[in-house]
């Protein structure tokens, strides 16, 4: 097993999909977390230009460096056998993946740092009544489409993990309520032991 350090600032947000799919997979690696920007603006400003981009997650395999979190998921999603099982299955997960990316890419422009309480609320009050309704009705569909119980192939892959985390994280839950075979898929794979065995122990963070 390769030796995995996955660097971070201590929040779930970007770096959380990894960490659910190498804690599924039961594989190894260091959870490395460094404060914030709003915590130690210093000690960032320090650490920024060593970084490939400039921005964290970072991940490190046996000493080399992988940037950006879809990157580093999805080799943590190949590396341990939860990308699918042919180069098709593979471009299935990450259909859905790249779709959940979208959508969360427009969040985090809209919100999710945004630091005016009433401004935040009537923000993602927006987002939950526009985005969020196609998306998920997308992959409602989507998932209908190919047997309902996973996205991909009837087996477990990244892109049934990526789309819990991404529907556990949502502010407003009950928007997911209204489409069963998402809920059901949610359901289920936060029921998956070890991921319910990392969700109960991971730290605690805002984000
Ligand atoms: N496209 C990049 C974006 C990474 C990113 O925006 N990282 C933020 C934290 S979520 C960061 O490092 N912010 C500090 C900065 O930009 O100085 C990815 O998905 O990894």
């Amino acid at each position: 097993m390769p030796a995995i350090k996955l660097t971070y600032f201590d929040l779930r947000a970007r770096a959380e999909p990894a960490r659910l799919i190498l804690a599924q997979a039961g594989a190894k690696f260091e959870d490395i977390r460094v404060p914030a920007p709003w915590d130690d603006m210093e000690g960032w400003q320090k650490m920024k230009p060593t970084t490939p981009y400039g921005q964290i997650p970072l991940l490190e395999v046996d000493g080399e460096l992988i940037s950006e979190s879809v990157a580093i998921t999805r080799y943590c999603a190949r590396e341990f056998g939860l990308a699918g099982k042919t180069t098709f299955e593979s471009a299935q997960a990450d259909e859905i993946v790249d779709a959940l990316q979208g959508a969360l890419e427009k969040q985090y422009e809209a919100y999710l740092f945004e630091k005016d309480e009433t401004r935040k609320s009537t923000l993602q009050k927006a987002f939950n009544e526009t985005v969020l309704p196609t998306l998920l009705g997308n992959l409602e569909k989507r998932l209908c489409s190919r047997g309902g119980d996973f996205f991909v192939g009837g087996a477990l892959t990244w892109a049934d993990i990526v789309t819990y985390n991404f529907c556990v994280e949502l502010p407003d839950k009950t928007v997911v309520e209204k489409y069963p075979k998402i809920s059901a898929l949610v359901a289920k794979v936060g029921e998956l032991p070890n991921i319910k065995a990392w969700v109960a122990s991971r730290p605690k963070t805002s984000l």
